[in-house]
């Protein structure tokens, strides 16, 4: 038997200025799955992730965790209970990374409480997961891209919700960071929706996938149902082959952009 859904969004609309920008999205996400979210840019998986992480306010439709409506949860249950790593810039740019990766901790304090040495145990193990224990005294300001990207992934970790969304986890990390990101993902089991446009990634990673198009599903199913030429064509406008992993039996996608014979 299938274990059950911990996040489910039903019928999720967003419009601005009577244009929609996501239209009667039902997803779920189940525990233990890693899910991806797809699409070209501009197709609405960052408006979708921003209504089910609560800092959006649907249309029309509702996102369920654990069967509750996230709305009619506090901000603090909803923080204990989803970490999010969004794309849109950090706004502690002052800190120092250590305070950052600290900031993960706070939905699990009581009022006016400091950090604890569990905290900063926490915060430190979380730095070392995603190589950048060696980070901790600089300020995120003088950080790359990648570093940045990682610390901001730790101060997720360090906040230990059962579910994890994440807008482009990968953006600006190199090959390797990349992998090691997802592998860790994969290895600590976090229930995961993520937003990703490596679709190789998400072959190799993902449990399921959700493919969108202006805003709508185009696909939805296992990384080989939805990785197929015909919806690379038809989502992204790209010809591309797809085999199957001689190692994984995962898609494995070439892409034949039209200059090519
Ligand atoms: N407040 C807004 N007013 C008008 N249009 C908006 C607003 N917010 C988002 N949009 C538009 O909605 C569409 C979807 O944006 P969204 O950021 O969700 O896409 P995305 O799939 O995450 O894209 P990307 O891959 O480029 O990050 C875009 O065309 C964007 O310009």
């Amino acid at each position: 038997m299938s274990a059950p859904a911990l996040l489910q969004a039903q019928g999720l609309s967003w419009q601005a200025a009577a244009v929609h920008i996501v239209q009667d999205i039902h997803l779920h996400v189940r525990a233990g799955e890693l899910v991806g979210l797809l699409g070209p840019n501009g197709s609405g998986k960052s408006t979708l992730l921003r209504m089910i992480w609560r800092t959006l306010r649907p249309s029309a439709g509702r996102v369920l965790r654990g069967g509750r409506d996230v709305w009619q949860a506090s901000a603090r249950d909803n923080a204990r209970h989803m970490a999010v790593l969004a794309q849109e810039g950090a706004l502690e740019f002052d800190l120092c990374v250590r305070d950052v990766v600290l900031m993960g901790r706070t939905p699990h304090h009581k009022a006016f409480a400091r950090d604890s040495a569990e905290d900063y145990a926490i915060a430190a193990q979380a730095l070392a997961q995603v190589d950048a224990a060696h980070l901790a005294g600089r300020r995120l300001a003088t950080l790359s891209g990648g570093e940045r990207q990682r610390v901001l992934m730790a101060r997720a970790l360090a906040q230990q919700a059962p579910l994890l969304l994440l807008d482009e986890p990968t953006n600006h990390l190199d090959v390797r960071h990349q992998f090691e990101l997802m592998n860790l993902v994969r290895r600590l089991g976090l229930t995961t929706l993520a937003a990703l446009h490596e679709l190789q990634l998400a072959a190799h990673y993902c449990d399921r996938l959700y493919l969108l198009q202006g805003g709508r599903l185009a696909a939805q199913g296992t990384p080989a149902e939805v990785l197929t030429p015909g919806h690379i064509a038809s989502v992204y406008g790209v010809r591309a082959l797809v085999t199957p992993s001689r190692h994984t039996g995962r898609p494995m996608i070439e892409y034949l952009p039209d200059d090519m014979p």
